[in-house]
């Protein structure tokens, strides 16, 4: 039954505030800078041929630096059923993220072996439609969430932006908007889609040093999702 009193009014602005995930963050300083300007969630990549990909050691450390209610996606793209074992009996992940050519029934069995539950990137390209979407997402109906990204070679990272007026408003409310955001353009993205969400990777990285990222970025980007929440 729905509250008789609106959320909003009920507990104030913050009912809508963007929540935000870091992704491709490789470095202890980053994370804990990331934990400080208030993240909602770091994303950890485990996809080799990415610059950003980290080693199951390597995430260890970076996780042991997150506090309670940070949550830690894992990112794989088309793993094997051993590589999600290797990694989540040692790397305390709160969630996977699909963002290779998974089917359903594929992103289910392997997020099993984790007894994690899963995002589902759906990347769109030129010729994506909004019907396109609402069907992938009937097809994903036991996927935890969905992150609408930009179609890019090497799946995904690539810092280009997608048509957001692509994104049926039905799925923006819980849904994560990612794909070429910044702290320039996040703010109307925001505006624009009301996600549930925003995801950046290349935004906050130093120009042209994929797996670099950039205090001063990183500090401007929760700025300006800060920024549109208060309108
Ligand atoms: O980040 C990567 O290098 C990556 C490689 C392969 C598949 C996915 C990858 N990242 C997934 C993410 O969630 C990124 O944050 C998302 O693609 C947005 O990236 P960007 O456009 O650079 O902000």
């Amino acid at each position: 039954m729905s509250s008789a009193v609106p959320v909003s009014s009920a507990v104030g602005p913050v009912a809508g505030r963007t929540r935000i995930k870091l992704c491709g963050l490789s470095r202890r300083a980053d994370v804990e800078l990331a934990v400080d300007l208030g993240a909602d969630a770091i994303g950890l990549v485990f996809y080799p041929p990415s610059p950003r990909s980290v080693g199951v050691a390597e995430a260890i450390d970076l996780a042991s630096a997150l506090p309670p209610f940070v949550s830690v996606v894992g990112l794989f793209v088309n793993p094997t059923a051993d590589w999600i074992g290797e990694v989540t009996s040692n790397v305390p992940l709160t969630m996977l993220q699909f963002h290779g050519d998974e089917t359903n029934a594929q992103c289910e069995q392997l997020a099993s072996v984790a007894g994690l539950p899963w995002l589902r990137a759906l990347r769109i390209g030129a010729d994506t439609r909004p019907a396109d979407l609402v069907e992938s997402a009937l097809n994903y109906a036991t996927a935890g969430g969905l992150l609408f990204d930009t179609l890019v070679e090497g799946y995904g990272g690539g810092g280009k932006t997608f048509d957001w007026s692509l994104i049926p408003a039905e799925l923006a409310r819980r849904a994560v908007l990612s794909g070429g955001l910044n702290s320039q353009n996040v703010g109307d993205a925001i505006r624009r889609v009301r996600p549930y969400a925003v995801d950046v990777s290349s935004g906050i990285e130093v120009p042209g040093a994929r797996g670099v990222k950039d205090p001063a970025r990183m500090a401007a980007f929760v700025r300006a999702v800060r920024e549109a929440d208060a309108g």
